[in-house]
């Protein structure tokens, strides 16, 4: 619901704001506010810089439910393969919804995780308990789509205070007939998903379903051996020609457009992956996940990069085998799944992990040179070191729990991440390695 802002304002105190003000929602005073619980609202801010940029006119948005919101009961449960229930509220769409759940310890960004194709099948839960304070905005997609299954969050922000902000999160969900639930105890549920591994939820608004029956639903239902890549991967190969946007770019200058060539493989690829590539000077191609490794080999790219993509690697043979006809034949660079995918091309092994790794704050050590990055990562598989072949590197492992991180295999030219090093959300640390990538090519071009 957008609502115009009708004077400028400023109010330094105020608390227990009454019911008859609350109606008022237009009043740009509730930008400078987040509910607490009924009738209780805190000034979050009395800085003058904060109701300065609230000029006449302007456009807030506030969410639909905004005035009712504080005195809405609980109409949704998420009901855990381990046979616990938790009573939330729902947001988003409505209906009954099941998937693996997995907890993500970003701050911020919650819009680049909606719409990360990786999440397909999967609830996020978010640790940040305070989600949706800064909207949704066309911008900060990462793919056309929300492919996850469900949001889960506790505290549901009933503003939206951000210049680029377009739409309330809520309204951004129900449109996307996406589920979210919020006010459930999201520390509770992490710790359980830490202790136990990730569970299999069903999170459901439908009070004609029993809890047993929704039980029997996250019993029954099983991500393991899926492939998910299929429902999420481009229909035909198209072009992509955007760099990061100049205001984003924080290595302005360095790089030139088009010198390289590149097929990328979109296994589920999201946007920040194209935009990085094409600001570090590449054109590129990107090919569905099922694009015959001999049409690529044709096109006579100087590199080709395997993507991020959802569900569980082994459960996708014939990208593995693509990968297998491509490697050694051309400069490659993998990504999260791509980077699984070229372990398996190999002839290594991946594996479930307990919860996996999910948010911008996971330390990472390159150890060539002994650099440590903070990145961002989301997966819930890894390579096993043990089981890959003589001249494949462990380039990287992750400092929190020793997994494999990153593979080279010099004389394959071949390089992977099991991290992103486009980030979005997260640290910028990594994306020396687009970088690298350039290397790679250039080395193998002259
Ligand atoms: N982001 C990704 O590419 C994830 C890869 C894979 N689906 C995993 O969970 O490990």
């Amino acid at each position: 619901m957008a609502a115009t802002v009708s004077k400028f304002c400023p109010t330094t105190t105020l608390e227990n704001i009454k019911e008859s003000r609350l109606k008022s929602l237009r009043n740009p005073n509730m930008l400078l506010f987040s509910g607490t619980s009924a009738m209780q609202y805190r000034l979050l801010s009395t800085k003058e810089s904060n109701y300065q940029k609230l000029k006449a006119g302007s456009t807030i948005y506030a969410d639909s439910m905004d005035v009712e919101r504080p005195w809405k009961t609980s109409d949704a449960r998420l009901v855990l393969e381990d046979g616990s229930i938790w009573r939330a509220k729902s947001f988003g769409a409505t209906g009954t919804q099941v998937g693996e759940v997995v907890f993500n310890t970003s701050l911020t960004g919650y819009q680049e995780i909606l719409t990360d194709p990786s999440y397909a099948g999967q609830f996020v839960l978010m640790t940040n308990p305070h989600i949706g304070n800064t909207g949704v905005n066309p911008d900060d997609e990462e793919s056309s789509q929300c492919f996850l299954g469900g949001l889960i969050i506790r505290s549901l922000s009933i503003c939206t205070s951000n210049w680029r902000c377009t739409e309330t999160l809520g309204d951004y969900l129900a449109k996307r007939n996406i589920m979210g639930i919020y006010d459930v105890d999201t520390r509770a549920i992490t710790r359980r998903l830490r202790q136990d591994g990730s569970l299999i939820g069903v999170l459901s608004t439908d009070d004609s379903r029993t809890d047993e029956d929704l039980l029997e639903m996250a019993k029954n239902w099983n991500i393991v051996g899926v492939d998910l890549i299929t429902g999420v991967s481009c229909d035909a190969p198209y072009e992509w020609s955007e760099k990061t946007d100049s205001e984003w770019e924080f290595k302005r200058g360095q790089h030139s457009t088009g010198e390289y060539h590149v097929i990328a493989y979109d296994f589920g690829i999201k946007h920040n992956i194209l935009r990085r590539l094409t600001s570090y000077g590449c054109k590129i191609t990107v090919v569905p996940s099922t694009w015959p490794a001999s049409e690529t080999l044709k096109l006579k790219p100087d590199g080709v990069l395997f993507s991020n993509g959802p569900g569980d690697p082994a459960a996708v043979p014939y990208a593995v085998e693509t990968v297998k006809d491509i490697i050694g034949k051309v400069p490659v660079f993998g990504i999260c799944m791509g980077h699984q995918l070229i372990g398996q091309a190999l002839g290594g092994k991946t594996f479930k992990m307990k919860f996996g790794h999910h948010g911008g704050n996971h330390p990472v050590c390159d150890l060539r040179n002994g650099r440590v990055d903070i990145s961002a990562q989301n997966h819930n598989y890894a390579v096993d070191p043990a089981s890959l072949p003589e001249g494949a590197e462990v380039t990287h492992i992750n400092l929190n729990d020793n997994s494999c991180a990153g593979l080279a295999f010099p004389k394959l030219k071949l390089m992977s991440l099991q991290y992103h090093p486009e980030s979005s959300p997260g640290p910028h640390d990594s994306d020396l390695a687009f970088g690298e990538f350039i290397e790679l090519m250039k080395t193998n071009k002259v």
